[in-house]
This record gives C-alpha cells, structure tokens and sequence, in this order.
C-alpha cells in the first residue's frame, strides 16, 4: 500500500498514522474505525492557500464539506483561512454548531428548500450558488419576505466533459445542474437575476466533475465562462466580480491514478483566468474553488478487523471485515479501486490474494478485489487507505449497520471528532403507533 502522509510502517510491523500505532487506536476506540491524519489535512488545504497567493490574485478556497462534513473539520477549515461550501441544512448547521463565519459560507444545491433559503438568509451566509429558474424566483422572494438581499453566484455548465466517471461528471451540457451557457439559459439567467430586487448577482459558478488529473477541463471552462462573462458584460453592462471554478482536483486512490500537485492546478486555473480575461479591462475577478476530495481524501484510512473467510478453491477466497458498503458506498456506486495493508503484520511476507467483503447482506458489498496480502487470520487489522473523502459523509445504516467512529490523529495523540453510533441511536428515531403496540399485547 502506498503510504500518505504521516502513515509509516513501525518497527513492531504495525501501520502507524500520525505517530498512533493503529492497534492501540483499535484497543481505545474500536473498529471499523475512521482514521484522519490532522496533519495532511492542513498541508492539503495550506497548498491551497499558498498556490492561489503565490498567483496575485484576489481569491476564496471554500472546502467542499460534502466529502467530509463533521464539526472539528469545519474548525480545521476555519483556522487554515478556507471558506465553505454546503448543501444543505443539515451541513450548514454543523458548520454554524463549529461556529464557521458564516459570511464565509457558501450554499449550494439544485433543489434548496424554502426552510433551507431561510435558514441559511436569517444566519447571515455568504452567498447561495443559484442552480435554476425555479430557485432564481422562490429566493428572490423569500429574500423580500424577510427584506433581505442576498449575494449569489449563478451556476453555469459550460459545455465541458470532465474525463472521470460519468456519475461524478457536471460540466456537460446534459446535467441536471446550472444553466447551460451554450443553449442560452445562461444569458437568460443573468438578465432575469439582475433584474430581481432582492438578489446581488456575485458572479458565476463552474464545477465540471471530480477526481480530474488534467487541467485542459479547467483550462476550458475558464474560457467559456470569460467569454460569456465579456459578453454580460458588453451587452447587459453588469460586471460579475466572483467566478467561482467548482472542485474536482484528483487525488491517487492505487497505482495508476495521476493526480497533479495542487499548485499546478491552481496555477493553471489562475494563468487560464489572467489570459482569458485578458479583454476584461479591470481588476479581474475574484476566483473561488471547492476542493473537497483533495483536501481530505488521502488523510483518511478505514481500520477494520477481520472476521470470516471462505475459501472456494480455483475461484477465490473472500475475507470478510466488520464494515463495507456502509462506511464506503463508493466501490458499490463507482467499482472505485482502493488499496489495503494489513496493518497488524505490514511486513509479513505476501503469500495470498483475497478479496475483501463487507457483512452487508449484498452480493455487491465488496471493498477490494484480489488483494495481495500475508495470510490472513481471523482477529487480524485491515487498514484501507484514501478514505478521507465520501465515505463517512456517504455512510449509511443499511442493514441497521451502526456507523463507526472518527479519531484525528497528530504528533501521537488520537482524538475522537465523531462517536461511534450507539444501538441506542439506530432505533433512536423508531416510533411504534399505539394502534399495532396495541396488536402486539393482544396478539
Ligand atoms: C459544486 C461542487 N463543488 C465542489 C465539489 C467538490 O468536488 P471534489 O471533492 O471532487 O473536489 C463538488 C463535488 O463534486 C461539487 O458538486
Ligand atoms: N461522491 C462522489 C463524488 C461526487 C461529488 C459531488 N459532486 C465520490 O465519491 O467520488
């Protein structure tokens, strides 16, 4: 397994991340088990700090909080000068609980509620990220209702096919985000927002996909959107001051994968905004991007013990661990391709090929596919790397499968940012009408 960040192999054979032997965080907390090496994740969101001022331009870094939104990430945020991008209530809630500015909070989504408009407006937030027509005409009146303007952006797709999977591509013109710049629906977005009263038209919005290697989309979309922007700008007179370019930086999950230093994409994003806007004429606009994948993805690790195998002799055999598609959905969702050691005994000899299996009651709950590892023993630790982004945030209870723990780890200490769900918690929301406890006493 490739080793990130602080995660080293110690002199007893035991993986270790941030200086914590992962089998004294499997005695103190247990498994399956988040792991979050603090450290990377401050270096990854330092990188972009650094790249964009190295650029000279005016500039937010808004941490994506879908791929991992829990309170102490919204404070790490905080105090490494990021902003945020949230989707919902329930993750601008936990950025509000962490105490985040909220002027630094930015709301997303093709389908906010008129409870999450107004929720998000009585906060104070930053700005919305206006997806539709529909959204256009119900904010501007709930910002009336409570006699408020807001600042939004207007998300544009610009025409742009992202190469990564085409579940997590947005840019083209068929997606059910934003208005399309290509077809007209933009233009006729920006006339129809800077007519309304109760909204402040910021800029615009650009996310093209995720988990990209290359910086040609970016290159791109910073060209259709300048053209379009010049063109607002000659035929309706209004200057945006924001263009906000999405996230979708790559990061290595296995072998194969090519991600780019983040400061060669943001330096490629920056160099496209200074030519493009080149016919501008003023100060260029403020750029704003959403990492969220690169900034926590490759400081997690998912600990799990194993428990079961079965061996089918000529076919497979599979090891089963104590978690799977309910902590990471994403081989499920995506066949995403992860890497795994066993972390109890790293530098046994490899002498099988296995293939991890979830305990979900599903054929498809599989985590890795033959994977080469020492022979594996009920009790034994595995760890699997990249699991930082989408996957506590996309952890589900299927199964009535209680979601584990999260423990930042830095310099030997081990923090627990997240408490592993009680068997309290999972029927915590359960209600049994009177009428059928009634049928069960009579039964
Ligand atoms: C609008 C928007 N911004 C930012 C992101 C973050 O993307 P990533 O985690 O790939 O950086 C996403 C998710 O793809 C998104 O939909
Ligand atoms: N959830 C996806 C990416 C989509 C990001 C949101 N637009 C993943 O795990 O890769």
């Amino acid at each position: 397994m490739f080793l990130h960040g602080t995660s080293q192999i110690n002199a007893s054979g035991h993986l270790e991340i941030g200086g914590c032997d992962v089998t004294d965080l499997k005695a103190k907390f247990g498994t399956p088990l988040y792991i979050v090496d603090e450290e990377l994740v401050r270096k990854r969101c330092r990188q972009y700090v650094e790249a964009f001022k190295a650029s000279g331009l005016r500039f937010q870094v808004a941490y994506a909080s879908k791929a991992f939104c829990v309170m102490a990430m919204c404070r790490i945020a905080e105090e490494e000068d990021m902003s945020l991008d949230v989707v919902s209530d329930g993750e601008l809630y936990t950025a509000l609980q962490a105490g985040f500015p909220v002027k630094r909070i930015h709301f997303h989504g093709n389908n906010k509620t008129i409870e999450e408009m107004e929720m998000a407006i009585d906060a104070g937030i930053g700005c919305f990220v206006v997806d539709n027509l529909v959204e256009l005409h119900v904010l501007d009146g709930v910002a009336a209702s409570k006699n408020a303007t807001v600042n939004i952006l207007l998300r544009v797709t610009p025409g742009v096919e992202a190469h990564t999977h085409e579940y997590i591509s947005t840019g083209q013109t068929d997606s059910k985000f934003g208005f399309d710049i290509g077809n007209g629906s933009a233009f006729e977005a920006v006339k129809l927002a800077i007519s309304l009263s109760n909204l402040n038209v910021l800029g615009l919005h650009s996310h093209i996909g995720s988990q990209i290697f290359e910086v040609n989309g970016f290159e791109m979309a910073v060209q259709r959107v300048a053209e379009f922007a010049i063109r607002v700008k000659e035929e309706l007179n209004y200057r945006f001051q924001v263009v906000n370019l999405g996230g979708g930086f790559g990061i290595r999950y296995v072998d194969g994968d090519t991600p780019l230093e983040v400061s060669h994409y943001v330096k490629a994003i920056t160099d496209a905004v200074k030519t493009h806007f080149a016919a501008w004429g003023e100060e260029l606009p403020e750029i704003w991007v959403e990492p969220g994948r690169s900034i926590v993805g490759d400081a997690g690790t998912t600990l799990y013990t194993v428990g079961t195998s079965k061996d089918i002799p000529g076919v497979r055999k599979y090891v089963a661990v104590d978690g799977g598609m309910t902590d990471n959905p994403r081989p499920a969702l995506y066949e995403s391709k992860y890497e795994a050691v066993l972390a109890n005994r790293a530098k046994d000899a490899i002498e099988e090929t296995v293939s991890i299996a979830g305990k979900c009651c599903e054929s498809g709950d599989m985590l890795i596919w033959d994977l080469e590892l020492p022979k594996v023993q009920n009790g034994d630790l595995l760890a699997v790397s990249c699991t930082g982004a989408y996957n506590y945030s996309m952890a589900s209870n299927y199964n009535r499968i209680r979601r584990p723990a999260v423990v930042f780890v830095q310099q030997g200490e081990s923090d627990l940012v997240v408490r592993r769900e009680s068997l309290q918690n999972i029927v915590g929301n359960d209600l049994v009408p009177e009428r059928i406890s009634k049928q069960t006493i009579l039964k």
